[in-house]
C-alpha cells in the first residue's frame, strides 16, 4: 500500500482565526486526509487571523486537493495557496555553471580570456592531449540521451528528459566533483546519435548515455567505444550491472553460499538485465536462466533478435523451458529488472533455502519485498524506502571520477568488477554485512573515492600493461616543451 512520501510534498499556506485552536484544527484536519504533517510554520499573525504554512507528504495531485478542500471546510479558513515542493526544486533548473577563476579586472580578464587565451589554445593545437590538462575536458562528462527510455516514463523525448538529465548531473558534481552536462538529442537514429555524440566528444573526458532504449543502445555504445578516444559508458547497462554483482557478492556471504554453486534467474534482459548477466558470468555461477517478457529465454525458442539469440547461447546450460514461475523454482537467487508484480510470495517460497531476491524494477519491484522476505534471505529493491536500495548512484559517479583521473580512454570489464568489489568492499570491510546491509548508503562518503581509486589504479596498471593508452602517464606538450614551472605549478594547484 502506498504510503505518502517526500516526492510529493506540499506546502499549504492557509489562513484562519486566532482561536486557541486554530494550530490543532488545521493540523487535525491535514492528518485526517492520511498526510503526513513534517512542518508548521506561522507566517503572520494579526488580531483577526494568523497565516501558516502547513509542509506535509502526500500521495498524489488528488490527495493534495482533498488536503486543500478539508482545510477550506474549517469554519474561517482559507487556503491562500499550495506549493509542490518538486516542481519548487526544479524551478530554473538544477545546475548552473560556475566560473573557478576572478574575473574583477582587466588583468584577469587578460589571462583568463584574451588576449592570454590565446597561448593556451595555441599549444592544445600543438598537442590535443593537453586539453585534458588545461580545460574543464579533464573534469567533463556528457550525460547523452534521446529521451527514448526514462526511468519507467518510456519515450517521452528530449526536453522531458531533461529534469532526468539534469539530476544525473547534480549528482556526478555532489558525489564525486564531476562537471557533468545534459546532452539532450533531438533525434533517435542511431546514426544522427553517434555521429552527434562523436562531434562533441572534443569537450568531454567521457560519455554517459543515459535512457537511451533497448536494443538501440547496445548498438550505440559498441560503435561509439570503437570510434572514441573517451570512454563510453551507459549508466542503465554498467552501472546498474556493477552496483548489482557488488550488492550479490555480499548477499551471497549473508547466506554463506558460493556463486559457483548457485543458479541465478535474471529476469528481464533488456539495457540492465543484458549487462548483469555479461558481468555475472566473469564470475562464473553455476548456471543463468534469463527470462524475459515471453519466458525463459532458450536456443529453441526462435528468437530472430540477435541479442536474444547471444543471451540463449551463453544461458541456460540445462535448457529449461517455460515461464518465470519454472525458471525460479529451486534457484539460488532472483534479479528482476523487468517489471512490476511478477512474482508471488509463493514462487519465492519454491526456490532454493536462503533465497536471495533482487526486486529492481522501478518504481514498483516484481514482487513486493515484504511478501518476498516470508521466504527470501536476502531482499533488495531500487526503492528507498526498503533496506538495500540497489541504485546506480553507487557506482557512476566514482566509476567516472577513477576514469577522468586516470585520463582513461576506454572502459573494461576489469574496471567494473573493481568497482563492484569496491562498492561491496565499503560494508564488508568491517564486518558489516547483514540481511539487511548488503550495500552501503548512497550518502556514504566513502563509496565514491572508494570506487574511484579501484577503477583509476585498473586503468594505470592496465596503461603498464598495455605500454600506453590508457591512464594518465600520457605526457604534456607545454611541460614537454619546457614552460617553466609547468609541472609544480599543477601539482601546487592540486592537479
Ligand atoms: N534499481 C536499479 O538500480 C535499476 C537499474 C536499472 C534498471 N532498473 C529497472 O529495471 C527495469 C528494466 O530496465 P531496463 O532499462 O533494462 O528496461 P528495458 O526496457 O531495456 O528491458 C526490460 C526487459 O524486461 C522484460 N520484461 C518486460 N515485461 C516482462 C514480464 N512481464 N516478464 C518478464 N520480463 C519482462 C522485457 O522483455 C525486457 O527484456 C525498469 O523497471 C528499471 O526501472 C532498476
Ligand atoms: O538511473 C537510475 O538510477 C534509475 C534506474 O536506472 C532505473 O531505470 O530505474
Amino acid at each position: 500500500m502506498p504510503v505518502p512520501g517526500p516526492g510529493y510534498s506540499i506546502t499549504v499556506r492557509v489562513e484562519a482565526p486566532p482561536s486557541a485552536t486554530a494550530a490543532g484544527d488545521l493540523t487535525t484536519a491535514v492528518g485526517r486526509t492520511g498526510a503526513v504533517i513534517t512542518a508548521f510554520d506561522v507566517v503572520e499573525s494579526h488580531a483577526d487571523r494568523i497565516v501558516v504554512d502547513i509542509t506535509c507528504n502526500s500521495l498524489s495531485a488528488d490527495h493534495a486537493d482533498d488536503i486543500t478542500e478539508a482545510l477550506e471546510a474549517l469554519p474561517g479558513a482559507r487556503v491562500r495557496k499550495v506549493s509542490d515542493r518538486t516542481f519548487l526544486v526544479h524551478l530554473g533548473g538544477k545546475i548552473e555553471v560556475n566560473s573557478k577563476v576572478a574575473l574583477a579586472n582587466r588583468d584577469d580578464l587578460s589571462r583568463a580570456y584574451t588576449p592570454g587565451v590565446a597561448r593556451v589554445c595555441t599549444a592544445i593545437a600543438k598537442n590535443p592531449e593537453d586539453a585534458r590538462r588545461l580545460t574543464v575536458k579533464r573534469s567533463s562528462v556528457a550525460v547523452l540521451t534521446d529521451g527514448s527510455a526514462v526511468l519507467g516514463l518510456g519515450n517521452i523525448g528530449p526536453e522531458a528528459a531533461l529534469p532526468v538529465m539534469e539530476g544525473k548531473a547534480a549528482l556526478f558534481k555532489k558525489f564525486a566533483g564531476v562537471n557533468a552536462w545534459p546532452v539532450c538529442l533531438d533525434t533517435q537514429d542511431t546514426e544522427e546519435i553517434i555521429r552527434t555524440a562523436e562531434l562533441i566528444a572534443p569537450a568531454y573526458g567521457g560519455i554517459n548515455l543515459e535512457d537511451i532504449a533497448a536494443p538501440r543502445c547496445f548498438e550505440i555504445e559498441a560503435r561509439l567505444r570503437e570510434r572514441l578516444n573517451i570512454p563510453v559508458f551507459h549508466d542503465d547497462q554498467h552501472g546498474t550491472a556493477i552496483v548489482v554483482l557488488g550488492a550479490l557478492r555480499n548477499a551471497l556471504r549473508v547466506v554463506d553460499k558460493d556463486l559457483s554453486d548457485c543458479r541465478v534467474v535474471v529476469c528481464g534482459v533488456g539495457a540492465a538485465g543484458s549487462a548483469i548477466i555479461r558481468l555475472l558470468r566473469q564470475k562464473n555461477p553455476a548456471d543463468i536462466v534469463a527470462v524475459d517478457v515471453d519466458g525463459i529465454v532458450h536456443d529453441g525458442r526462435g528468437d530472430t533478435d540477435e541479442h536474444l539469440r547471444a543471451i540463449a547461447a551463453e544461458t541456460n546450460a540445462e535448457g529449461r523451458t517455460g515461464p518465470l514461475g519454472d525458471a525460479v523454482r529451486g534457484a539460488d537467487v532472483f534479479i528482476g529488472v523487468s517489471a512490476p508484480n511478477l512474482l508471488s510470495a509463493e514462487d519465492v517460497a519454491t526456490m532454493n533455502d536462503d533465497a536471495i531476491v533482487f526486486a529492481l524494477a522501478n518504481p514498483d519491484p516484481e514482487v513486493d519485498p515484504l511478501e518476498a522476505r516470508r521466504h527470501a534471505t536476502v531482499v533488495a529493491t531500487g526503492r528507498s524506502d526498503y533496506p538495500n536500495q540497489i541504485n546506480n548512484v553507487l557506482a557512476f559517479p566514482g566509476f567516472f571520477r577513477g576514469l577522468l583521473d586516470a585520463h582513461a580512454h576506454e572502459i573494461t570489464d576489469e574496471m567494473m568488477l573493481a568497482a563492484a568489489n569496491a562498492i561491496a568492499d565499503v560494508v564488508d570491510g568491517n564486518d558489516r554485512v547483514n540481511a539487511s546491509f548488503i550495500v552501503p548508503s548512497v550518502f556514504d562518503s566513502t563509496v565514491s573515492p572508494t570506487v574511484a581509486e579501484a577503477v583509476r589504479r585498473v586503468a594505470v596498471s592496465g596503461d603498464e600493461a598495455g605500454g600506453g593508452g590508457q591512464g594518465g602517464a600520457a605526457g604534456s606538450s607545454v611541460a614537454a616543451a619546457g614552460v617553466p614551472g609547468f609541472a609544480d605549478m599543477e601539482e601546487d594547484a592540486g592537479f
